[in-house]
């Protein structure tokens, strides 16, 4: 007997960055390969693509082939491109809620979430999480998770994430880096078959604190938690100046960089590959991605926005959802 495929759901994000025309483009690009329903507001989706309201996922993927499936919610009111609505916002946070649901109640295979814009989230509805990672750890139930983001040329992990700089130093902890090494390292294991990951640790003071000269982490706590989880048996590497640390030959010699704070990890893979980078959060019960690029509301409504990383974020969440 075969098996329904079951489809990836897809929250809409802001309406009014750019979000609904790359989801639309997405879906022109893979219609014929994953099944996906799209959660949002049909009125804010563009007017050249083929939509269908649908009532469950389980209708999605005979659809999804000639139109974009569509699970409506109501939103009130139709979206100015680059003009946060607030009244919005507490639609925006439902979606995603919405989501997760269907995920865990086994409706759809993964949750690829479209780009939000914190602060009219914050403004618009009091939205307590700095992103969908907190968020969705919260709508889980699960303490720690972890923001990778990936493409063909680099993973790279913030051991710290949505914080002000000023806060990285006091909430890194030996303990906290552990955490994220170790649930790194499952993830790689388990959901990207790499059986033996490599792992490089970055130091969090220029040049890695140069022997103290520059800041006492690396001496103090970094390097004597690596050489202990080396000796459990973890392939590691570092603490290595972070500046030196993303060429394409230190590149090669690892699976995942783990950085120390948000900028440190994603200056390079957003420099390297804006296009096809995709965020994914490990630790959760459940499948998540999300394009690596933002609301750009400069050009939303315009049509140049590039879909590329929604497809990428589309097509992981279903192929790790299969393996
Ligand atoms: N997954 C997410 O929910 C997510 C990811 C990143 C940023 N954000 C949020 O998005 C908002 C705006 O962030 P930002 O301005 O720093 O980053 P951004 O990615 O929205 O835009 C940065 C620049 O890149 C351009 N750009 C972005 N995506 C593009 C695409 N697909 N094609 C062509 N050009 C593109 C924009 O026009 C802009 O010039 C913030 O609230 C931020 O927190 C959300
Ligand atoms: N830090 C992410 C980035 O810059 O790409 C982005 O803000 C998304 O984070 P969430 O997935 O937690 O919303």
């Amino acid at each position: 007997m075969t098996q329904t495929p079951l489809p990836v759901v897809i929250s809409c994000g802001e309406p009014a960055g750019i979000g609904p025309e790359v989801v639309a483009r997405a879906w022109a690009a893979l219609a014929d390969t994953v099944p996906m329903v799209w959660l949002g507001d049909p009125r804010h989706l563009p007017t050249d693509i083929p939509h269908r309201i649908v009532d469950t996922c389980a209708e999605a993927p005979a659809i999804s082939a000639t139109a974009l499936p569509v699970l409506a919610t109501d939103f009130g009111s139709a979206a100015t491109p680059g003009v946060p609505n607030h009244t919005h916002a507490p639609h925006v946070i439902d979606v995603i809620a919405k989501g997760v649901a269907l995920v865990r109640d086994g409706q759809a295979t993964a949750l690829c979430t479209a780009p939000i814009h914190k602060k009219a989230l914050m403004d618009g509805a009091e939205f307590a999480y700095p992103g969908h990672t907190e968020y969705l750890a919260a709508l889980a139930g699960v303490d720690n998770v972890v923001m990778m983001l990936a493409s063909d040329q680099l993973r790279v992990v913030p051991a710290t994430i949505h914080i002000a700089l000023d806060q990285v130093p006091t909430t890194l902890t030996s303990q906290s880096l552990r955490r994220t090494i170790e649930m790194t390292h499952a993830g790689l294991r388990d959901l990207f078959g790499i059986a033996v990951p490599r792992l490089a640790i970055a130091g969090l003071n220029p040049h890695a604190g140069e022997g103290g000269a520059m800041g006492r982490q690396e001496r103090d706590w970094i390097a004597p938690l690596i050489d202990q989880m080396r000796n459990e048996g973890f392939d590691l590497q570092g603490p290595q100046p972070a500046d030196t640390m993303f060429h394409a030959a230190a590149r090669a010699r690892y699976d995942a960089a783990i950085a120390m704070y948000h900028d440190q990890a994603l200056i390079p893979i957003k420099t390297l590959d804006f296009d096809r980078g995709v965020n994914i959060t490990l630790g959760l019960p459940f499948i998540r991605t999300s394009p690596d690029h933002g609301t750009a509301f400069d050009i939303a409504g315009s049509g140049v926005a590039n879909p590329t990383s929604m497809i990428e974020a589309i097509r992981l969440a279903h192929r790790l959802a299969l393996s």
